[in-house]
């Protein structure tokens, strides 16, 4: 699997979603645990139901953070549908964190995403922020009225404005990752933090599908990432191969290989995004293509 490191401990890596109502602190919490190290928020008009909220990396781990806005109580048809988007995507994730005001106690929104939870068997990690405004008496029984609705794999107080408590919380979910890519560059910073995790997870599947007859430098480039009217979104990506012998294992017999790669890949980008996804793939050759300073270029690698 390409999550192995040659001889050093493994990385591990997974998604997480983060669901709470609306002004819990989830902004204030991903600012807090990423840092300016990887600003990669991008303020453009969100365009699919999931959204990267932002990556975190250290050491041998990575954590991509999901923000699943669909989770709220459905005002229409529409929300109806967008909710069930959202508890696919919950359901399919390495853990959730669902963050809570504890200042504000337990109310119907919280209880709304309670049964959403109840949904899935994802671990759900209980994080009680805004601890600097109640007081620490308040805290047990505020935990005791929540725990009583449902089985949450771990109870994490928190401040996100004060950073309190914030790299327990990190710790606590790095026992749920698994063994994994590291589907991010660790220093890039990007308006496109999607595409960086769609290409990775394409060169992840041919890796898989080709049994490692593929060497693990092989690239894969998102050339273009459109929201079609209907709402699909369609992809266009090229595979980059150093040889034609490469290219012919690569799409398989009568493509069926390539087919394949997608079909997976597909079903993993459609999740992480929360929409219908069309993708297309291309193999190319291009001989040497690491030494070559533009493909690396546009292939999201900067030197400078
Ligand atoms: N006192 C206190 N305030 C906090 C804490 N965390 C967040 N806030 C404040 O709560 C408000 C909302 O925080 P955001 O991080 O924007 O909340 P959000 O959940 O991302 O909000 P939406 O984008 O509406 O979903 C801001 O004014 C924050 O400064 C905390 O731990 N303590």
């Amino acid at each position: 699997m390409s999550g192995s490191t040659k001889g050093k401990e493994k990385f591990h890596s997974g998604f997480v979603a983060i669901v709470g109502r609306p002004n819990v602190g989830k902004s204030t919490l991903i600012n807090e645990m990423i840092g300016q190290k990887i600003a990669i928020m991008s303020d453009k008009p969100q365009t699919t139901r999931n959204k990267i909220h932002g990556v975190y990396t250290k050491e041998n781990k990575q954590i991509v953070f999901l923000d699943t806005p669909g989770i709220h109580k459905p005002q229409s048809k529409l929300g109806d549908f967008m909710v069930k988007a959202a508890v696919g995507t919950l359901g399919e994730v390495d853990a959730a964190l669902f963050l809570i005001d504890a200042s504000e106690g337990l109310g119907g929104g919280d209880r709304f995403i309670i049964e959403q939870l109840k949904n899935v068997k994802t671990p759900v990690i209980l994080v009680m922020n805004k601890i600097d405004k109640i007081h620490p008496e308040a805290l047990l029984p505020l935990i005791a009225q929540y725990s009583a609705l449902h089985d949450f794999a771990e109870v994490v107080p928190i401040s996100a404005l004060q950073g309190n408590n914030v790299n327990t919380l990190l710790d606590v979910l790095t026992k749920y990752l698994p063994e994994g890519p590291q589907y991010y560059p660790a220093d890039q910073v990007t308006d496109h933090p999607e595409q960086f995790v769609c290409a990775e997870l394409i060169r992840e599947k041919i890796l898989h599908q080709t049994r490692e007859e593929i060497p693990h430098s092989i690239a894969v480039s998102i050339e273009d990432m459109r929201v079609q009217e209907n709402g699909v979104v369609s992809i266009g990506a090229v595979i980059f191969v150093e040889r034609d012998s490469q290219k012919g294992i690569v799409i398989g017999k009568q493509g069926a290989l390539l087919k394949e790669v997608g079909r997976l890949a597909r079903r993993d980008i459609e999740l992480l995004l929360g929409s219908r996804v069309f993708l297309e793939l291309w193999v190319k050759v291009k001989k040497d293509w690491r030494n070559h300073d533009r493909v690396l270029k546009d292939l999201g690698f900067r030197n400078d």
